[in-house]
């Protein structure tokens, strides 16, 4: 969470397209990428991903146990989820395997709490009442560290990084669907830029 600002946050339609788009995300300055699993072809993608140098490659929206099975045997290097379960929770906490599970209220921080983590994704970060609601529901929880995810934008992303106990947030501008990797590589620029 604290190697860069923005996780781009990817969805790949084509596996072929996967290590360009990594190579292009790596130039602009973006290293840690998470695919997310609403594609088939989102494992082709991490283990393609995985072949470029300084990438560093999660799965996200892993919601059960097979998923997560499938990513650790495609390569990933860290797990996100949309939300916290006690049974999938414990099953990557036990394996080691850096983990950020969505929350949106204070009792799924707990459940985090209960299961020994301090890192969470703020999810779906603006509809869920957006800064002023993260800053409502971190007040009690001191070591709790957040990446807000969902409707973030270039411009909205300044704010969220202003607010300390966030230490990146996720979005996936950096990647507009059509977009040439050239684009692709000046938006990671910008992500890369964002005062934080
Ligand atoms: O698929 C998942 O599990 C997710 O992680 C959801 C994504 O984080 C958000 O959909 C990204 O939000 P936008 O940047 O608004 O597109």
């Amino acid at each position: 969470m604290r190697t860069s600002a923005v996780i781009p946050v990817l969805v790949i339609d084509d596996a072929s397209t996967a290590r360009p788009l990594a190579e292009a995300l790596v130039r602009g300055g973006l290293k840690v990428l998470e695919v997310t699993l609403r594609t088939p072809a989102a494992l082709d993608a991490i283990r393609e991903m995985k072949q470029v140098t300084g990438a560093i490659v999660g799965a996200g929206t892993v919601v059960s146990t097979d998923q997560f099975a499938q990513v650790m045997d495609a390569g990933a290097e860290f797990i996100v989820s949309p939300g916290l379960t006690e049974r999938l929770g414990s099953v990557i906490v036990e394996s080691g395997v850096p983990f950020l599970p969505g929350v949106a209220s204070a009792g799924d921080i707990m459940r985090g709490y209960d299961l020994g983590l301090r890192h969470f994704k703020f999810f779906p970060a603006e509809t869920s009442g957006g800064l002023r609601a993260l800053k409502a529901l971190a007040a009690p929880f001191h070591e709790a560290k957040f990446c807000p995810t969902g409707g973030i934008s270039p411009a909205t992303a300044p704010d969220w990084l202003g607010f300390d106990p966030v230490l990146c947030v996720g979005g996936s501008w950096v990647t507009p669907k059509g977009a040439s990797m050239d684009e692709i590589e000046q938006l990671a620029r910008g992500a890369v830029a964002l005062p934080r």
